[in-house]
């Protein structure tokens, strides 16, 4: 299938989804279809939803109500055995970062490939690209409370892509860093998506979203989703 083709497929599916947490409505009847390739930013105010559409995406919740469809698979129907599977498909980048503290840069990085059983020799070869790409060479050996903010979402992000994931989710990734900072992970998000990979990213960084002609720009409030 050639690439133009590929882009208009849906690679993500939401049809009335809903999520209540007890009496409050997060979401309420979201339908979203994000095509294969998309730049998709999530803005909104806090408390509005964009967490939880992402967590439910990225299989951290569960819907209360509704249908999704991930890379051609229903998440309330999909097996175990293929969750794995699922997982590996997408790479997730929070705000906090949430790399272990007490490995170094190559381990935080090197564990996704080692869970999935990838063997030695590759998982290195693997490891030192993502950190060539992200710029975090020389960092190889630190430990993350030692980085800076912005260095240690960089090595998230060398987490989330390193075991080339189709889908990007990415949780206020910028949040936190100096606009420097920002930036660096903002192109590299850019770069990916060059390479075809989906990107949806929840972001009140509106400096970087105006700043780029990238992208579809979904609004949710209240639970409540407006295309822009
Ligand atoms: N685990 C939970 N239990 C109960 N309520 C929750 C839970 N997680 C989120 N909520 C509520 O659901 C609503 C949506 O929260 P969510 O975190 O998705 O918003 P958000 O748009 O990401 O906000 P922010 O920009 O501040 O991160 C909020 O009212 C929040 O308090």
């Amino acid at each position: 299938m050639g690439k133009d083709m590929n882009k208009q497929e849906p690679i993500i599916r939401c049809f009335n989804v809903s999520k209540w947490y007890e009496n409050l409505c997060a979401l309420k009847k979201i339908n979203l279809d994000i095509c294969t390739g998309e730049f998709v930013f999530i803005t909104g105010p806090s408390g509005a939803g964009k967490s939880t559409l992402l967590k439910i995406l990225y299989l951290d919740e569960t819907a209360s109500e509704g249908q999704i469809v991930v890379d051609g698979m229903n998440l309330a129907r999909i097996s175990k055995a293929r969750m794995p599977y699922l997982r590996r498909r997408l790479g997730v980048v929070f705000q906090d970062f949430k790399l272990i503290p007490n490995r170094t840069v190559y381990e935080n990085v090197a564990l996704v490939l080692e869970v999935a059983g990838v063997k030695k020799s590759l998982i290195r070869q693997k490891v030192l690209q993502v950190l060539r790409i992200t710029g975090m060479t020389r960092k190889i050996h630190a430990l993350p409370p030692t980085l800076s903010g912005g260095e240690q979402q960089r090595v998230a992000f060398a987490r989330a892509v390193v075991g080339e994931p189709a889908i990007i989710i990415a949780d206020e990734p910028t949040g936190s860093l100096d606009h420097d900072s920002a930036r660096i992970i903002f192109n590299l998000l850019v770069k990916y998506n060059d390479k075809g990979v989906t990107i949806l990213i929840a972001s009140h960084n509106l400096h970087l979203i105006n700043n780029t002609n990238r992208g579809r720009h979904i609004h949710l409030t209240n639970g409540e989703l407006q295309l822009m």
